[in-house]
């Protein structure tokens, strides 16, 4: 999927102009056992623009997946609105506006690697050589060239995450919805997708929203960091990392100085001060 263009933009479609992602005073409640309701999220204004990585951190259950999903319309916001290149997420959805890349890695397990990767593209019509190509792009980047042909219960989590995110990546979208992808993965190949994704971002223009446990994560991709706070889920800050755009970026960067100061403004940020006591579900290493 190219990137949004507002000339010859059929009516509804996504406009350049508009933002990536807008979230307008949205609030999410979830009912509970005993009529004891839970808010997940209070109050919530963001705005990503188009071509941005925009990073979500913060204490474990305070509502990052529970946004993500909204944007996603995987869920609906009890208040507020969410448009996604400025229109409804629903028609966002339907539009295809977006790949998403989550926690589980949600394949077909009776597709083999190649044809999960290629799944998007052939319901969006894409022809079969055409996708070959895209999807050995794909493999490559992910390495899994050689697992082409092997089912998803065939491979580790790890090797099964690198395929759903190819497959988030095939399409080119206008705007990544990424829930922990790299969770899974051991460091050295959690490191080199960072890189290959600041790239690949950079290549394709897409705006990233990526929901994130590890601050140094967070930092090296981001444009800019959001710190939630723990439930009810609010913005307690947003960190511009200030490190360049994203796209720039390479792995002398994780030695930089300005990279530590990055980490250690969004550590603070995140416990609202320098006391430096870790808040749950947080890693800041
Ligand atoms: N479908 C649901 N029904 C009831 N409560 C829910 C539901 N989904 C999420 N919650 C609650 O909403 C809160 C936020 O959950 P969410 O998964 O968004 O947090 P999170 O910040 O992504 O957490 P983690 O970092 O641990 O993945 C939690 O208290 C969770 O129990």
């Amino acid at each position: 999927m190219t990137a949004p263009t507002a000339a010859g933009a059929a009516p509804g479609a996504p406009t350049a102009t508009a933002a990536a992602v807008q979230v307008t005073g949205v609030g999410r409640v979830f009912p509970g056992e005993g009529g004891r309701s839970v808010t997940a999220l209070e109050h919530v204004d963001l705005t990503v623009g188009a071509g941005e990585f925009v990073s979500l951190i913060g204490p474990s259950g305070c509502g990052k997946s529970t946004l993500l999903r909204l944007v996603a319309d995987l869920d609906e916001p009890t208040s507020g609105s969410i448009a996604v290149f400025g229109r409804p997420a629903r028609e966002a959805r339907l539009g295809h506006d977006y790949g998403i890349a989550f926690q589980q890695a949600g394949l077909l397990p009776w597709r083999t690697v190649r044809a999960n990767i290629e799944l998007p593209l052939s319901l969006h019509g894409v022809g079969r050589g055409a996708r070959r190509e895209r999807a050995d792009e794909m493999l490559a980047l992910v390495g899994l060239t050689d697992f082409a042909d092997h089912f998803p219960d065939q491979l580790s989590g790890g090797m099964q995450q690198r395929v759903a995110i190819a497959r988030a990546l095939a399409e080119r979208p206008s705007l990544l919805l990424m829930d922990e992808p790299f969770g899974a993965l051991d460091e050295m190949t959690r490191e080199r997708l960072q890189s290959e994704l600041v790239r690949i971002c950079a290549e394709t223009q897409a705006a990233v929203v990526f929901v994130t446990h590890s601050i140094p994560e967070a930092v090296f991709l981001s444009d800019r960091v959001v710190v939630m706070s723990a439930r009810p889920g609010r913005i307690a800050g947003i960190v511009d990392v200030g490190l360049g755009r994203s796209g720039s970026r390479d792995d002398a960067l994780r030695e930089d100085e300005a990279y530590f100061a990055a980490v250690t403004a969004v550590r603070e940020a995140l416990h609202g001060g320098a006391d430096g006591v870790p808040s749950r579900g947080v890693e800041t290493r």
